[in-house]
């Protein structure tokens, strides 16, 4: 039996943690068709057929469930979000988003774009449509569809994260969850005009099992945060119950892109 949990390296090399790093992640993670990856933007291929997306639910008010669950700080998206178009083939229902940070700016997100990495990124994760997949698609490369948002340091603060940001401070340890004032998913994202531009290419799941079943879309445009939301995932959450580590840099490293092709809307 596993004696262990998965975790980051940052934990894995902390002696006071007994978990298996990145290295020795089990189920698909050591396959070849892993994310997140570096995009190199003049290497990308030109698609036609990435469309734009049409959103449903994201500018829905909402009071939402957001936990802690000892890798992120997870958002419960109920039904009723989700997404079409984008160049995929039928209709996806949004399940939860999440994020991943540093406290260097230059460090906390997954995806790079030409050797640049972001201070955070965003993954706001959907599920096809559960319908008609015959026995065989048991696990189709397009099962889940994450949209992926950088976060750059901006000087203003966003009032669209507010009601994220406050809520951190009430669950700082793993399994806690609270309630966030009435907020839109749309609140976070940058300009509806500006979700036109993205890149697509076919990964994994970037956390244990990395089952290879994630169609990616990583935008373009990026979200601005001021500084200090930034730090503020940094500095009230804890990957542990007994706040020996502050939950930061839940960062997969960098994957091959091995024979695959990035496209561009
Ligand atoms: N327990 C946890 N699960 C996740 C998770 C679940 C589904 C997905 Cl698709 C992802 S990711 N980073 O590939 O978007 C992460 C995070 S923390
Ligand atoms: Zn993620």
């Amino acid at each position: 039996a596993k004696e262990s949990h998965w975790c980051y390296e940052v934990q894995a090399e902390n002696p006071q943690f007994s978990c298996e790093g990145p290295d020795q992640w089990g189920g698909d993670c050591q396959k070849s068709h892993q994310s997140p990856i570096n995009i190199m933007t003049n290497e990308t291929r030109l698609d036609h057929h990435l469309g734009d997306f049409s959103f449903s639910g994201y500018d829905k008010k909402e009071r939402r469930t957001v936990q802690n669950n000892g890798h992120s700080v997870m958002v419960s998206l109920e039904s009723g979000v989700a997404i079409n178009g984008g160049g995929l083939t039928t209709q996806y229902r949004a399940t939860q988003l999440h994020l991943h940070w540093s406290e260097k700016v230059d460090k906390g997100s997954e995806h790079s774009l030409n050797g640049q990495r972001f201070a955070m990124e965003m993954h706001i994760v959907h599920e096809k449509g559960a319908g008609t997949s015959s026995v065989e698609e048991e696990n189709p490369k397009d099962k889940i569809a994450v949209l992926a948002f950088l976060v750059e340091e901006g000087d203003e603060l966003n009032e669209g994260f507010r009601p994220l940001v406050e809520a951190l401070d009430r669950i700082p340890i793993p399994n806690m969850s609270t309630t966030m004032e009435p907020s839109s998913i749309m609140d976070l994202l940058p300009k509806k005009g500006k979700l036109r531009h993205y890149f697509r290419y076919q990964g994994s799941l970037t956390t244990p099992d990395c089952d290879e079943t994630v169609v990616w879309t990583v935008f373009k445009e990026h979200i601005q945060l001021h500084k200090d939301q930034i730090l503020a995932f940094s500095q009230k959450l804890y990957y542990d119950k007994e706040q020996k580590m502050r939950m930061t840099d839940n960062v997969r490293p960098l994957q091959h892109l091995g024979d695959r092709l990035v496209y561009t809307s």
